[in-house]
């Protein structure tokens, strides 16, 4: 099963489309070892309200050996608890390095998983991420409009049409399911332009992060889907993770109200 097709099959059947952010950050604990056990708690914990769960890759760098040791571990306790793991890395580079990225990341044991790209360095670097998520079953997650209030620097002017543009035309490329392997990354925090952005991805799953800590609302997000509900993911991570200090049960209190209303925005 593809990675898009794991996420729409477990939005339909659990009725969640909150990707739960698992961003640990070290000085909030006592130590890695706490850090650790924290962290594969929340994911345990909140799985059953998640439709996928998103590692952020910088928090796992920033603790070196052992941050990549857990996050092994974060992935393996994914796969366990049947939860798609979508990685954000943000990565691109020129095309050699790109394809040593895609291996990196959407091979081996990253298989059937999804990544983030930044298609900076322009449309012909996304070729190895989007080879590599066909031939293994996963899938990227294109910057489109990300959810900080800077993006509009470079990504105003028509830039982010542009992507968007490039993302349709590479999942047409793609016959067969609903969704293809190349998904759009659009901040939750535009709840304005999510229908544009709905209307001009037609078969692109969308990451919507800012939910929570940013301030975006689960429900101003109702445009990001399509009908029936399927097409995007909300994300939150401290909003989750960190929902009342390090209390695991205010975890799973948070990850359910976000899910609750995301189905309440729908059913308006
Ligand atoms: O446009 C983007 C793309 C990615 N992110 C990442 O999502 C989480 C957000 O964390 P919160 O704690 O829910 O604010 C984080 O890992 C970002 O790097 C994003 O925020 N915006």
């Amino acid at each position: 099963m593809t990675f898009a097709h794991a996420v729409t099959d477990r939005t339909r059947r659990l009725q969640t489309r909150l990707c739960v952010g698992l961003d640990p950050r070290l000085d909030t604990y006592r130590d890695a070892a706490h850090l650790r056990e924290h962290t594969l708690d929340v994911l345990e914990a909140t799985a059953p309200y998640a439709a996928c769960v998103k590692p952020q890759l910088a928090f796992y760098e920033a603790l070196g050996l052992e941050g990549m040791r857990l996050l092994g571990e974060v992935c393996a306790a994914a796969r366990t608890l049947g939860l798609p793991v979508l990685l954000d890395g943000k990565r691109g580079d020129i095309g050699s390095t790109a394809e040593a990225y895609a291996r990196a990341w959407l091979g081996g044991p990253h298989a059937g998983s999804a990544l983030t790209v930044n298609p900076f360095l322009g449309f012909e670097t996304l070729t190895p991420f989007v080879q590599a998520a066909r031939e293994q079953g996963g899938a990227i997650f294109v910057l489109v409009k990300t959810s900080n209030p800077g993006q509009a620097d470079l990504q105003g002017g028509g830039v982010s049409e542009r992507v968007a543009a490039e993302i349709t035309r590479l999942n047409a490329e793609t016959l067969g399911e609903a969704y293809g392997p190349v998904g759009a990354v659009v901040g939750a925090t535009h709840p304005g332009e999510l229908a544009s952005f709905r209307s001009q991805l037609p078969r692109a799953l969308l990451l919507l992060p800012g939910l929570g800590a940013q301030g975006a609302r689960a429900a101003d997000l109702a445009a990001a889907f399509d009908p029936g509900g399927t097409g995007a993911l909300a994300s939150a991570s401290r909003g989750v993770q960190y929902a009342s200090g390090l209390d695991v049960a205010a975890s799973v209190s948070a990850a359910r109200t976000f899910r609750d209303e995301l189905n309440a925005a729908l059913a308006q």
